[in-house]
């Protein structure tokens, strides 16, 4: 654009370039901060971070605008070697947003480098066909060398087209990175409307925040043997919302840990998520948490079907 365009006639340049979209998969092992970047990048809350591994269950898309194109990421859960039937899905679904996207984007913590499940996530990328990016991530963390000699390594294995190195935490090098997904990504209108960030509905998304405050306050006490389900979500007149949720565990020893001693634990998370999720929806929320004991919701094929997973057989 030449410097003596008056300002309409940026304005109108702008809106006549050609729109790009597309699916980006975020593919990484547990930790490697996808949801922090997703975060970052869409500048919203859409997925859940916390320090526990693990913690993202369904793919939820962060949408995010940069320049003239939408680009749509795909969040997938961890890989690793998969072991109780929903860790299976997990894997599965992980796998299965890759090949659906026009890029993937392999996330790895450089601090941990490419062992364990790094490797093995790039042996599995030898199989998938799309573009695919590199992305190392944690860069605050780590000596320029040493991510040097880990982008060579990472692309001795597969042929990335481009690799990057960002902090998801500072934004460093997430510029770079973004201008090249504008511009990559095939050209066609968006998918979505301008201000819609997230297509994840916001009742699970509203479970998911408990979720998260209930792995933040319980840490090691309350395994993954926990599911937060939104029950009722009703608008009042007054322009509140009242939200209840069940928190399903596996046994009656753990829903006391749950409750906490008078009810300690559960009002902690109750305000915790409460604030968050009324940040988000920007109206008030009334939330209200019950604690429930169901058997095996692990291998409840319904149970799966809510969280966006498939069932594995
Ligand atoms: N120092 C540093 N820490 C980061 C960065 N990105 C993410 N983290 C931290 O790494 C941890 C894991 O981040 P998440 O975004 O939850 O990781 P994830 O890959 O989505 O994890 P799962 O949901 O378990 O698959 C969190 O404690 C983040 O704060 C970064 O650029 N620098």
């Amino acid at each position: 654009m030449t410097e003596d365009m008056t300002d309409m006639e940026k304005d109108t340049a702008a809106e006549s370039a050609p729109t790009h979209s597309g699916f980006v998969a975020l593919i990484g092992a547990t930790n490697a901060g996808k949801s922090t970047l997703v975060n970052r990048l869409v500048g919203a809350k859409v997925s859940i971070v916390s320090h526990k591994v693990q913690t993202t269950r369904a793919i939820v898309r962060g949408i995010a605008i940069h320049d003239n194109a939408q680009i749509v990421f795909m969040d997938t859960p961890g890989i690793f070697k998969p072991r109780r039937r929903l860790d299976r899905a997990m894997v599965t679904t992980a796998w299965g947003g890759a090949k659906d996207a026009d890029v993937i984007m392999l996330l790895i913590d450089s601090e941990r480098g490419l062992k364990g499940d790094a490797e093995t996530i790039l042996q599995g990328l030898k199989e998938v066909h799309q573009p695919k990016i590199l992305v190392l991530n944690k860069i605050d963390q780590v000596r320029p060398e040493d991510l040097l000699k880990l982008a060579a390594a990472a692309n001795e294995t597969i042929q990335f087209e481009r690799t990057f190195m960002v902090s998801a935490l500072t934004g460093s090098g997430c510029t770079d990175m973004m201008d090249y997904l504008a511009e990559t990504l095939p050209e066609g209108p968006w998918y979505y409307p301008e201000d819609q960030i997230s297509d994840l509905p916001m009742r699970q998304l509203a479970a998911e925040i408990t979720r998260e405050k209930l792995f933040l306050r319980l840490h090691q006490e309350l395994p993954y043997a926990s599911h937060v389900e939104t029950e009722k979500w009703e608008e009042r007149k007054d322009g509140s919302v009242r939200i209840e949720q069940v928190i399903y565990v596996e046994r009656e020893s753990q829903k006391k840990i749950a409750l906490g001693k008078n009810g300690d634990a559960i009002k902690a998370i109750s305000t915790a998520s409460r604030k968050e999720i009324s940040e988000i929806l920007e109206q008030p929320v009334h939330l209200f948490l019950f604690v429930k004991v169901r058997e095996n919701w692990g291998d409840d094929p319904e149970r799966f079907r809510e969280m966006g997973l498939e069932f594995p057989r």
